[in-house]
């Protein structure tokens, strides 16, 4: 069964934009999990633009879900998560000034590095998972590195998808199955969406876990949340 974690950044960013406290992004995350959602995901980035370091520890003793925590391993995310103990971290390559995350790791040149924090959150107890490309050796090296887990990044499957949709699977087909050679867990996100979704579960239906944000909340605008969360469960059946 492939788990549904909702990525909540977008709510952040609705609220932030006025100060207040509306949308209420504690009740939302809990409205998501009431809805059907069985996770909930933020990425909280170093200017705090969407998720605030504050809402992630808020949120911690309430959600009943699974809770990941994404983002780059500076000293101040690797604090916080340690202190938070989420479910799983999912550790990104993002710089500090950037608007999304639009790659993943270069797992051989950041072996050790890795490595390193694979042990440290390993030792806590938290799931570990790193955001990876389709290279092959990418995924080779998450493992070397000891990641329960990867992230496929999944944004060049999504742009492709509408000019040729089984050109675009093709190599995330092939990286879902080293990963599961390899013997470990794997996830996926980056602009999945209610078009592209079916498909891609379809095609590798043992994902364990997608993380979807943008295009859920977008949808949820014309939707409403319940069904919109609803409709992205019915395309992981
Ligand atoms: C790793 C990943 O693909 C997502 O976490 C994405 O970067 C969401 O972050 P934003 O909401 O800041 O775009
Ligand atoms: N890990 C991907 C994620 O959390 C959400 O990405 P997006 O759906 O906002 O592109």
């Amino acid at each position: 069964m492939t788990k549904l974690s909702v990525n909540i950044n977008k709510v952040a960013t609705l609220r932030n934009a006025r100060g207040g406290n509306n949308p209420d992004v504690e009740k939302v995350a809990l409205d998501c999990e009431a809805f059907g959602a069985e996770g909930i995901t933020v990425h909280p980035r170093p200017d705090e633009r969407h998720i605030r370091y504050a809402d992630v520890l808020a949120l911690r003793p309430i959600l009943r879900t699974e809770f990941n925590i994404e983002g780059y391993p500076s000293k101040e995310f690797i604090d916080l998560v340690l202190k938070v103990k989420p479910h799983q971290v999912t550790l990104v390559p993002d710089a500090p000034d950037q608007i999304t995350s639009n790659s993943g790791w270069d797992t051989k040149n950041n072996l050790s590095f890795l490595t390193e924090l694979m042990d440290t959150f390993g030792e806590a107890g938290i799931r570990t998972s790193i955001f990876v490309g389709t290279d092959t050796e990418m995924i080779e090296y998450a493992a070397k590195a000891g990641a329960d887990r990867v992230e496929l990044y999944t944004e060049p499957y999504a742009s492709q998808y509408g000019k040729n949709r089984e050109a675009a699977i093709a190599p995330f087909v092939e990286a879902a199955k080293v990963t599961r050679k390899l013997g470990m867990g794997l996830n996926a996100g980056h602009d999945l969406s209610l078009e592209n979704l079916a498909y891609f579960h379809e095609n590798i239906p043992w994902v364990d876990e997608v993380s979807i944000g943008h295009a859920l909340i977008c949808d949820a605008l014309y939707l409403g949340l319940k069904k919109t969360i609803e409709e992205y469960k019915n395309c992981l059946r």
